[in-house]
């Protein structure tokens, strides 16, 4: 019998997602990769739309989507999010899956690293934020908080009370005041702290820099869950920025090697970058 509030995805459900996860190498290894496998995975509507609206938490998986971004949960070493999501949400960022460490398993075995990418230090956690409470009871592990600039001592000491961690990181000031990090030093950055898998999330500005050009050669597989549903205009969208090439629109990016998975009422897209 599953332990208490744990979520259940069977192994026949697993199999076929398994080519699009992390080579199993990757958590053997001795020495971690130069940078770990990403996987980028969210949640949308048929509008293409992650929430109602950029402060809002809107719920979109289904039960069956719901246990699988758990299952994958617990084959990455980290999951990131943007601060965004982190205020929008009060996430708790753990796995929940029957047998991981809390929910049944041993001390914290498959409990992935939460890893909020925070250059400001604009997110007000606290004893009582999710996350933090759960690192605190051992059911999941305390976060790291990616920052541009010197972290509050409060803050630090809280994070650190937890086992969590301050890791900072050079960004670059945009017109706009917006702090801009380069991904391919965030991904460094996490392979030098032993991180080998990394679980992208979200929200809508972490996604659509992720698909851009620039940066989908990181991506190693996009897992995206497709609920049946509408949430309308001036929702946060996952549409990256329009791509040109001799004065011409051209598609922006394209997945390859792609599956569609029937998931409860939901249903399940992996694919691969091209070339990856
Ligand atoms: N349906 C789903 O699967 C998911 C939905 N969401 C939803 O998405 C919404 C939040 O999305 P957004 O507002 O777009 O926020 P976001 O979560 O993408 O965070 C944006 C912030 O992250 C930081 N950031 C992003 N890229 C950066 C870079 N290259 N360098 C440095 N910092 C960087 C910046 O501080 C930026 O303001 C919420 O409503 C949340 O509920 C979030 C995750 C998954
Ligand atoms: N897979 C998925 N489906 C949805 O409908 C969602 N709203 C999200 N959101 C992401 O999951 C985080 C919440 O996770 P916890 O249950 O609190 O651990 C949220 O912050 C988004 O990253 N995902």
């Amino acid at each position: 019998m599953a332990s208490r509030g744990a979520l259940v995805f069977l192994q026949p459900s697993r199999l076929p997602l398994d080519p699009y996860l992390p080579p199993a190498s990757t958590s053997q290894q001795q020495q971690p990769p130069p940078k770990p496998h990403l996987t980028l995975t969210f949640a949308t509507s048929l509008d293409s739309n992650l929430s109602l609206s950029p402060g809002v938490q809107t719920v979109l998986s289904g039960p069956e989507s719901k246990a699988m971004t758990h299952y994958l949960r617990s084959k990455h070493d980290a999951i990131l999010i943007g601060v965004g999501t982190a205020i929008a949400d009060n996430p708790s960022l753990n796995c929940r899956i029957d047998g991981v460490g809390g929910y049944g398993g041993e001390g914290l075995e498959g409990q992935p690293r939460p890893v909020v990418l925070d250059p400001k230090g604009r997110w007000e956690f606290g004893p009582e934020s999710k996350c933090i409470a759960l690192a605190r009871e051992e059911r999941g592990k305390a976060p790291w908080l990616i920052v541009a600039r010197e972290c509050e001592e409060g803050k630090r000491k809280m994070l650190e009370s937890v086992g969590g961690r301050v890791l900072q990181l050079p960004a670059s000031e945009q017109e706009s005041g917006r702090y801009a990090m380069d991904w391919r030093e965030i991904m460094v950055c996490l392979a030098e702290q032993g991180v080998r898998s990394v679980m992208v999330e979200g929200g809508g500005s972490v996604i659509n820099e992720l698909l851009s050009p620039k940066y989908f050669d990181l991506v190693g597989s996009v897992i995206v869950t497709i609920a049946p549903t509408w949430l309308g205009k001036d929702g946060v969208q996952v549409c990256p920025d329009a791509r040109e090439e001799g004065g011409k629109r051209i598609p922006v990016s394209r997945l390859r090697d792609v599956k569609w998975i029937p998931l409860g009422e939901d249903v399940v897209l992996c694919g691969r970058p091209n070339g990856n």
